[in-house]
């Protein structure tokens, strides 16, 4: 009864838009807990919606329990701290802080200067780990006896200044989670104390680059493979270790999964959590008595023999040469899940076995009140052995009048990716659902994406790294960047303006008035754009020692990226010579970027 209560009050709350955030103040996160636990024990009598929704909502306020930093919000991998860091940061930490220049105000960008699997678009991804990083960065005594071990000339006052330093004194500028990007565009601006920008490095830089490439990549199978079709992730045995695969779980759903195979990501993330069998339940299998219960209850109560049944069935559709041995290991399946059978298939033989034998199982359950699901098909042509599979579907069902027969879901799975889906597309096929793995957590076709963290501004003045790639020259000073749309309400150009200059007010591009954008580096290449929207696209997300937003569910970041992407032109997004997105910046950064350059670059005698 007392569950019913608070089980009631919170679907109201549920329903109320802001409840993630609300939800600790409401009820404190042991509660909070204490209920997901009572609601898991109540086994039915509570709404697993609600379920889902509290898991996420605990992940969102993922926070610290102990007496000293309790409730303080903390990264979602126990990893992620001031040590998850290469150790030239600390020792160059140390210099700066010898030299007196670890207070300088300083401004760096985090930023990459390609997108990721020959595309012309980005899912930028991480943010949120990187706000709970931020917001957590301290250094414990154990972390300090470390440093001390590693860098033994270090002074015991330095030691005691990093045991005081937090991130009180830092500015996080980002764009949205979940948004498109594209090269050379700040994802994330951190100003600050120059030591604590530099030890942000390498943490940063880890915590965008994956997230955002997994986001990207799944992005990509997902535009592959449809909006009307379902897309999975099953990668968690080939990932990069336990933590690339719930990072992979993770912002493979932000950017385009429906579900995942992976248990602890339904736990800790709350994605939604898809599964069918496996090869081996099929082959430990090899006669009928090894089914030491043949029987199911149908909801009355009633006992049916299944395998009977099914066999039945058999031997009125003909299908008298299918592996017997497989028929039972989905009679096996059936009787323990009688409404969610998806069959694997391909075992001995697809066609002339697996399906036959699935669809005598799906008879027996419909005969009894219940309905198969679908099947999975795990090797040989894709396109074919579903067509051929969705005709026997339909033939059955029409046999016996059962029209959701031809509906059942064809399930595809076997080193599926974004070639293989768009062969499949071309070829025609009847999948319903891409039960994608390896290609999707590992991101084969490109195993990282370069961000990079450059110091464009120190102590107020613009700071250039040069190199003999123009690409790879840094933009000076502090920048804000607007997304400039046109009619059809497609972004049309990012441009990215100086905030040093004096008139920088005046640069804010406007609704209907003409913007003059520059390649950074080709004179020749500029546009000019009168916007019918702009887009301001980087917001303070921490300041004076908290974040400054309320961090959106996985969820929302999700629906929010799907949005995005939505808005995006179709030749930005496609899979083959997609065209290039325009990144621009204003006159003014245009010619302080090429007068710093020329000054930067020495002048060579030559005798
Ligand atoms: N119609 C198709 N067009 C293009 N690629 C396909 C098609 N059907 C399947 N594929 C892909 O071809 C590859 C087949 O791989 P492989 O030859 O290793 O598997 P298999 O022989 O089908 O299965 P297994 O070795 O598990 O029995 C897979 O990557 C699969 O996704
Ligand atoms: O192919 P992926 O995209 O990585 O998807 C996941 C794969 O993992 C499983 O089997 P596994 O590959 O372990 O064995 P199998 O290929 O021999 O069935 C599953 O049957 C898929 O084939
Ligand atoms: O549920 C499945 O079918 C599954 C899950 C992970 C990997 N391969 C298959
Ligand atoms: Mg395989």
């Amino acid at each position: 009864m007392e569950i019913f209560i608070i089980d009631e009050e919170l679907t109201y709350f549920f329903k109320q838009s802001k409840l993630r955030s609300k939800v600790n103040e409401k009820l404190g996160l042991f509660c909070l807990e204490l209920l997901i636990m009572k609601i898991d024990e109540s086994n039915g009598t509570t709404n697993s919606n609600i379920v889902r929704e509290l898991k996420r909502a605990t992940t969102v306020n993922y926070v610290y329990e102990d007496e000293e930093s309790k409730g303080k919000m903390k990264p979602l991998n126990g990893f992620v701290g001031p040590m998850l860091t290469d150790l030239y940061q600390i020792t160059m930490a140390y210099s700066l802080w010898k030299n007196n220049r670890h207070e300088i105000p300083s401004v760096f960008d985090l930023y990459f200067r390609k997108s990721p699997f020959g595309g012309e678009f980005t899912v930028f991804a991480g943010l949120e780990e990187v706000i709970r990083f931020v917001n957590d960065f301290h250094y414990t005594k154990e972390n300090l006896n470390h440093i001390r071990e590693m860098i033994p000339e270090c002074d015991e006052e330095f030691l005691e200044y990093l045991g005081k330093l937090d991130s009180s004194k830092v500015t996080l500028y980002a764009i949205k989670e979940g948004s498109v990007v594209f090269p050379r565009i700040p994802l994330l601006r951190v100003e600050g104390p120059m030591i604590l920008c530099q030890l942000f490095e390498t943490t940063l830089l880890c915590l965008i680059n994956f997230a955002s490439l997994v986001a990207t990549n799944a992005a990509r199978h997902r535009i592959a493979v449809g909006k009307d079709k379902v897309m999975l992730e099953f990668g968690l045995r080939r990932a990069q270790g336990p933590d690339g695969a719930m990072s992979a779980s993770r912002y493979s759903y932000l950017g385009g999964a429906d579900g995942t195979s992976n248990v602890l990501a339904y736990c800790f993330f709350g994605i939604p959590i898809r599964g069918t069998h496996a090869h081996s339940f099929v082959t430990s299998y090899s006669k009928s008595e090894e089914l030491h219960d043949p029987t199911i209850k149908d909801k009355n109560g009633k006992v049916h023999n299944l395998l009977e049944l099914a066999m039945q069935f058999r031997d009125e559709l003909g299908y008298t040469t299918t592996i017997v041995s497989e028929l039972v290991a989905f009679v096996a399946y059936a009787r323990t899940f009688p409404n969610g059978l998806v069959a694997l298939v391909d075992t001995y033989d697809t066609l002339a076995s697996g399906v036959p034998n699935f669809l005598c199982v799906a008879l027996a359950l419909n005969k009894i009140g219940y309905k198969a699901v679908g099947i999975r098909l795990d090797s040989g042509d894709l396109s074919y052995l579903s067509k051929a599979t969705r005709k026997m579907f339909k033939e059955v069902g029409e046999k016996y009048h059962l029209d959701y027969f031809a509906k059942f879901q064809i399930v595809a799975s076997n080193d599926l990716n974004e070639p293989t889906i768009i062969a499949l597309n071309r070829q025609g096929h009847e999948i319903d659902v891409f039960a994608i793995g390896t290609n999707l957590v590992t991101c084969q076709a490109q195993p990282a994406l370069g961000c990079v963290y450059k110091l464009v501004e120190i102590n107020g003045s613009p700071r250039i790294k040069l190199s003999h790639e123009a690409n790879k020259i840094t933009l000076p000073g502090r920048k804000e960047a607007y997304r400039l749309y046109g009619g059809e309400g497609h972004p049309l150009v990012d441009i990215l303006i100086s905030q040093n200059a004096a008139d920088h007010e005046k640069q804010i591009p406007e609704v209907g008035k003409r913007v003059l954008c520059l390649h950074p580096f080709e004179e020749q290449k500029r546009v000019i754009v009168t916007p019918q929207k702009v887009e301001k696209l980087h917001h303070i997300v921490f300041q004076n020692g908290k974040p400054t937003i309320d961090l959106p569910s996985l969820e929302e970041i999700r629906n929010y990226c799907f949005d995005q992407i939505s808005k995006i032109r179709e030749d930005h997004l496609r899979n083959s010579n997609p065209t290039p997105y325009k990144v621009s910046i204003t006159k003014e950064l245009y010619d302080t970027l090429h007068n710093l350059w020329l000054q930067s670059v020495p002048i060579k005698e030559m005798k």
